[in-house]
């Protein structure tokens, strides 16, 4: 069973699992985006800052693929102070295609506190037929909310960090999100693998898979998509991505999302409480080192 596609507050149909070019080194960029297509991906994950745009397009050019059957997403940056509508025009110059079917605000801090200006010049985008669907990324609650007071036009998606580990603080933005029918694009969802390992997620992960007889990073995959996710991930190894792409087959039971929800929430407090401690141990660094300072110059 592939995935099936999600349906957008504007009609349009997102590919539910995308292939994303962050870290790509431009020398290798067209030959994993072409492996990725090739594997049956089709929905590429870009940004400006990405700076591999040309790569991207000359492997959309070189699969042959129609226009139509490949949902390209990228991202306003800053990049240079230049504005949404010129960035725009150079990611479809530099990717080489007519239109882009979701164009994001990567991150709201490039909004300079003006999220309802920057917005307006999204929706003007829309209108120009360039951009199909736009949409955010990294919007806490509150800017999606500040944004939301004046829009005529909603965004689609909010693309957004989602694992265990953050799965606790997330909630309340994602049950927003669903309130106001913008769906949760999550990317970094490998993270408990990636740079997290050894962590309390790890151990529901991998009875989930042995059950399954899944690989722990399609657990993680799964988990994403029963959070009604689209899922945004990478690979440069062919076998990872037929994994990712078999995702779709995978459905956990709720216990599970539990299980790996209670693990997250433990690790999330952990870390916590690690901040914390780290902070605290500055200061008590620095009050020491002051008392040093006072008592040797006395
Ligand atoms: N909007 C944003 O701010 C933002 C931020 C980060 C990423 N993204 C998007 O999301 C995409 C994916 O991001 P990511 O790379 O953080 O995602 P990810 O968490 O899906 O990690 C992908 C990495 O995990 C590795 N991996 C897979 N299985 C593994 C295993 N069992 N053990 C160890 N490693 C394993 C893969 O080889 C790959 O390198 C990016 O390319 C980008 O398009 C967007
Ligand atoms: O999308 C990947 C993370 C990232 C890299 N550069 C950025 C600039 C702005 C917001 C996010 C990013």
């Amino acid at each position: 069973m592939p995935f099936k596609d999600i349906l957008l507050n504007d009609g349009r149909k997102i590919p539910a699992i995308g292939f994303g070019s962050w870290k790509i080194p431009k020398d290798v960029c067209a030959g994993q985006v072409g492996q990725a297509i090739d594997v049956g991906f089709d929905h590429l994950d870009t940004a400006q800052v990405y700076r591999n745009d040309e790569e991207v397009g000359q492997a959309l050019k070189e699969s042959g693929l129609s226009r139509k059957d490949i949902w390209i997403t990228t991202k306003w940056s800053g990049v240079d102070d230049k504005d949404p509508k010129t960035s725009c025009e150079e990611s479809l110059k530099k990717l080489g295609i007519e239109y882009i079917d979701l164009y994001l605000i990567h991150h709201p801090r490039l909004c300079k506190g003006d999220i309802e200006g920057t917005w307006k010049k999204m929706e003007e985008l829309k209108k120009s037929g360039f951009v199909k669907s736009i949409g955010v990324s990294n919007f806490t609650k509150e800017d999606l909310q500040e944004l939301l007071s004046s829009a005529s036009i909603k965004p689609v998606v909010n693309q957004i960090l989602l694992h265990p580990y953050v799965i606790k603080s997330t909630t309340p933005l994602l049950q927003y999100m669903s309130s106001q029918h913008i769906v949760p694009e999550g990317y970094s969802t490998l993270i408990p693998l990636t740079s997290k390992p050894g962590g309390p997620v790890d151990k529901p992960v991998e009875k989930i898979a042995k059950r399954l007889n899944v690989k722990p990073e399609q657990v993680l995959l799964a988990w994403s998509k029963a959070k009604d996710a689209v899922i945004v991930t990478t690979s440069s190894r062919k076998e990872r991505l037929e994994g990712y792409l078999d995702v779709g087959d995978i459905v956990l039971t709720k216990d599970d999302v539990k299980a790996i929800d209670d693990a997250g929430a433990k690790g999330e407090l952990w870390e916590g409480r690690k901040q914390r401690l780290a902070v605290g141990a500055k200061y008590v660094a620095a009050a020491g080192l002051l008392g040093y300072l006072l008592y040797t110059r006395l």
